[in-house]
């Protein structure tokens, strides 16, 4: 399996609207990368295809293979993605506990339920995750009484709990102070310098970490540029993709945009 993600000529829709017509993309594995793109450009969607949360239009001319399979056991699948999103964060029911979120990674569910049993290695892993990412002072507390940044904490500690081979992120940072992203990035570097793979996706140029290899523009469903970060990342590119001028300031490995002087 030389690939996380093998798409060709892949369309899908939401709820009625065409987001990818003939999408062809693949990522490898070990292939740390980001997808950039401006709002509504389908980073979501392309998240959504490869964890199974939606399916492409059936044709005998498209392929869309996830770890090498077109065809996946739904939990088995997720029990090798680790997934941090807007809409987990959404779904998630408002009195899990914190341990409980981070449980819940085991199964793949949104919050813990009676009939699943936890070992106590399990159970001592999520611990342990709680106090690296400081939040093991509200295992108790319910999701829903929690700040944006802490039940961002416990979701990528839930994604983690099962040591997945590649976490997809959905815009990690955002919503986080400075304090949350700065410990989030750096969660997420050590974690590809451990030898697990990220895959992001989103449209803050900030949070792309250095260990990022790969970066991808992606506009109206379509693959616009793609390939090494340093040769993409650049003040035109990023002022083409999001129409604008922008100017990226590179410093420590990671890049900030700031609009272009006149
Ligand atoms: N639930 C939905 N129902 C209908 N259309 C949707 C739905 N979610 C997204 N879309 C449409 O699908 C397209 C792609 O949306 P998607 O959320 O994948 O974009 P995105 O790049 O992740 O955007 P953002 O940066 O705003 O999160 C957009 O045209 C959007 O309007």
């Amino acid at each position: 399996m030389n690939h996380v993600f093998e798409f060709s000529n892949v369309s899908a829709y939401r709820n009625g609207t065409l987001v990818f017509d003939g999408l062809d993309l693949s990522v490898r594995t070990g292939e740390n990368t980001a997808i950039l793109g401006p709002n509504g450009s389908g980073k979501t969607t392309l998240l959504k295809l490869i964890s199974r949360e939606i399916y492409p239009v059936h044709s005998d001319e498209s392929r869309m293979l996830v770890y090498g399979c077109d065809r996946w056991n739904v939990e088995e699948l997720r029990s090798r993605l680790g997934i941090v999103s807007h809409d987990l964060q959404q779904n998630y029911g408002s009195h899990a506990k914190g341990r409980d979120v981070i449980l819940s990674g085991y199964y793949s569910s949104i919050d813990t339920w009676p009939h699943q049993l936890f070992s106590s290695t399990e159970i001592e892993r999520a611990e342990e995750l709680m106090r690296q990412l400081g939040v093991d002072e509200l295992a108790d507390r319910p999701f829903g009484r929690m700040s944006t940044g802490q039940q961002r904490r416990f979701l990528l500690g839930r994604a983690l709990v099962h040591r997945p081979k590649a976490l997809l992120l959905d815009e990690p940072t955002s919503g986080l102070d400075i304090t949350a992203s700065f410990l989030y990035l750096d969660k997420a570097r050590r974690l590809m310098q451990q030898g697990t793979q990220i895959i992001l996706v989103t449209h803050h140029i900030h949070e792309i970490p250095p260990e990022i290899t790969r970066v991808i523009f992606m506009r109206k469903g379509r693959v616009v540029a793609d390939g090494d970060k340093k040769a993409i990342l650049t003040s035109s590119g990023v002022s083409g993709l999001f129409d604008c001028s922008v100017e990226l300031i590179e410093r420590n490995g990671f890049y900030l945009p700031v609009p272009a002087s006149e």
